[in-house]
């Protein structure tokens, strides 16, 4: 089973996070993957879920595709709450929410592979880092369409708090982050920015991922 990955690279990996589905997308999802990383996309996760996903082997079909698109980038590829799809396809990590299986038993399963785990208030942080997350996603930040049964949104404010808190692991910010708002999130401390809609129905979506890039302003870069 392959090391854990280092705290520097996830920084560096969660830069501009795409979360993809079939339903968010206008276009064919590969299509939209493959713009996304020639944009500069750093990580790509397949949340196949919501009303008409794909399930069974078209799901497995479509997440085969995205995963061989972000080996060609060479970005890692992350599955959305199904550790046996991520175990199947040998995905390089897996994202599990405080409603999905345990982050410790997720950690037991995957070995190595990338654990990212929601957190919703400073304990849960500290619990998820605790029991072996390599990355925290924190949202949402601001009112989002693209999660049913999002909670209520927390500003930047909240990530702010996580670091007063001592909270220094990986963390990336979702929720209806838009290139107008990318600043305020890195400014706040979060280490990357994860989105759907803003690259997922995007006229064009390379331009939307370099537009992300520009407006984060990331240090390292
Ligand atoms: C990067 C990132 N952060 C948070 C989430 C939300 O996960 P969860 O709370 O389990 O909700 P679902 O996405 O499963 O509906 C995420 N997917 N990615
Ligand atoms: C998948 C997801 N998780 C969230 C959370 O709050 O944990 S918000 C969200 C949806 C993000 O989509 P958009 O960029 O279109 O707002
Ligand atoms: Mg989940």
């Amino acid at each position: 089973m392959s090391e854990r990955i280092s705290a520097a690279v996830m920084r560096k990996s969660l830069g501009v996070y795409l979360v993809i589905g079939s339903i968010n997308c206008r276009q064919e999802p590969l299509q939209v993957a493959e713009a996304a990383l020639a944009g500069g996309a750093t990580m790509i996760q397949f949340r196949e879920k919501g009303p008409g996903a794909l399930t069974g082997e078209a799901k497995l079909r479509l997440a085969e595709k995205l995963q061989a698109a972000c080996r060609r980038a060479g970005v890692p590829f992350i599955v959305n709450d199904d550790v046996e799809l991520a175990l199947a396809i040998d995905a390089d990590g897996i994202h599990v929410g405080q409603e999905d299986e345990s982050a410790v038993r997720v950690r037991e399963r995957i070995g190595g592979r990338i654990l990212g785990v929601s957190a919703h208030t400073v304990e849960e942080a500290r619990l998820a880092i605790h029991s072996g997350a390599d990355y925290l996603g924190i949202g949402p930040v601001y009112p989002t369409g693209s999660k049913a049964d999002a909670r209520e949104p927390q500003g930047p404010g909240f990530i702010r708090r996580l670091r007063e808190c001592g909270i220094g692991a990986p963390l990336v910010a979702i929720g209806g982050i838009t290139a107008a708002r990318a600043g305020e999130v890195i400014r706040a401390g979060a280490d990357g920015i994860a989105v759907i809609s803003a690259v997922t129905q995007a006229a064009d979506v390379r331009k939307a991922v370099e537009e992300l890039h520009a407006a984060a302003d990331f240090e390292h870069e």
